[in-house]
């Protein structure tokens, strides 16, 4: 389980320590104005990959990754269609939460981690050297296990990531829709200069999830992100990520075998040594599955 905590530092470095106390830093906010247009040409729809079926919008081929000399996934392929959930399910320590930062590169920010193999994302390998990491983090945002909003005003929390992408964004309007779509406006919309961090665990949650989706992402990447919350802030953010495929394509760590049989499309099962056993729809994981260790993993015989 990785718990990871945020905190900014003022030249706008966030700091954050993952579940094994290593400590990384992200430049978040300052993307000049070669890597934003980078991004354009980087993910042109144009440079999609012509055996990619259309509805594939994230495709892992023969992914490997080690920390230091210990490999966390081996030979991870996998196809992810877009606006769906995928869910990733598996015992802890299986790589789950490796595999969903290897999409969005996070793995760069930790030291010893090195990825092998190819993570297409629009057809374009995420690991080529003219992509850059900032602007693939916008298109492909990420939620955290426990909620990590900065110290800063609701608006400015959601704000955040807008600052250098585009100046000539309606910020106000962003903000607004982007807690529209996080299903929180209604709660904050008179608070909005009052601090992201007297909100509940559920609110801080969903004002996370508005922060990723308003530099207009394609994918959000959710690691457990209702674990650290109550049963009726659950379900809220379970309606919101169901909400949310509409619009977004979502890859979804989670412990609770419940929670992705209600809510995802596809599910993927990781087991020990970091194999992906087992891809494919939800409803055939859970009443069908083609491998036993898949079965017996879902019927609570190990894990
Ligand atoms: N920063 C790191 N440095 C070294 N090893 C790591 C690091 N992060 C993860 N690992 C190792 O990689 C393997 C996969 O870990 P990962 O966190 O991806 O698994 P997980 O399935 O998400 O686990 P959990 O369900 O407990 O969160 C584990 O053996 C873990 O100890």
């Amino acid at each position: 389980m990785n718990r990871t905590n945020t905190s900014e530092s003022d030249d706008g470095v966030e700091q954050r320590t993952d579940g094994s106390g290593t400590t990384v830093s992200e430049q978040t906010t300052s993307a000049d104005d070669e890597s934003t247009s980078l991004l354009d040409e980087s993910f042109d729809i144009d440079d999609r990959s012509p055996t990619g079926a259309a509805n594939t919008i994230i495709e892992a081929r023969d992914v490997n990754v080690f920390y230091d000399d210990v490999q966390a996934l081996q030979d991870v392929a996998m196809a992810i269609p877009e606006k769906q959930v995928t869910a990733l399910i598996g015992p802890s320590g299986c790589g789950k939460s490796t595999f969903l930062r290897s999409i969005n590169r996070m793995n760069d920010l930790i030291d010893a981690a090195r990825v092998e193999g190819e993570l297409l994302f629009d057809g374009k390998n995420v690991y080529d050297d003219d992509v850059d990491p900032v602007a693939l983090r916008r298109k492909i945002g990420m939620v955290f296990q426990t909620p990590n909003p900065f110290p800063k005003s609701i608006r400015d929390n959601v704000a955040f990531g807008l600052e250098v992408q585009d100046t000539d964004v309606d910020v106000d309007e962003t903000v607004h829709s982007a807690l529209e779509r996080a299903a929180l406006l209604e709660e904050v919309e008179d608070q909005l200069d009052s601090s992201g961090l007297d909100l509940s665990g559920g609110q801080q949650q969903r004002l996370c999830i508005a922060r990723a989706i308003a530099p207009d992402p394609d994918v959000l990447l959710m690691d457990e992100p209702a674990s650290a919350l109550d049963p009726i802030a659950t379900s809220k953010i379970e309606d919101l990520i169901e909400e949310l495929a509409e619009e977004y394509t979502v890859v979804i760590v989670t412990h609770n075998m419940q929670q992705a049989a209600r809510i995802s499309d596809k599910t993927a099962v990781f087991l020990t040594g970091g194999e992906l056993v087992e891809f494919d729809d939800t409803d055939t994981i859970f009443e069908n599955p083609e491998h036993d260790r898949v079965e017996d993993y879902i019927t609570g015989k190990f894990g």
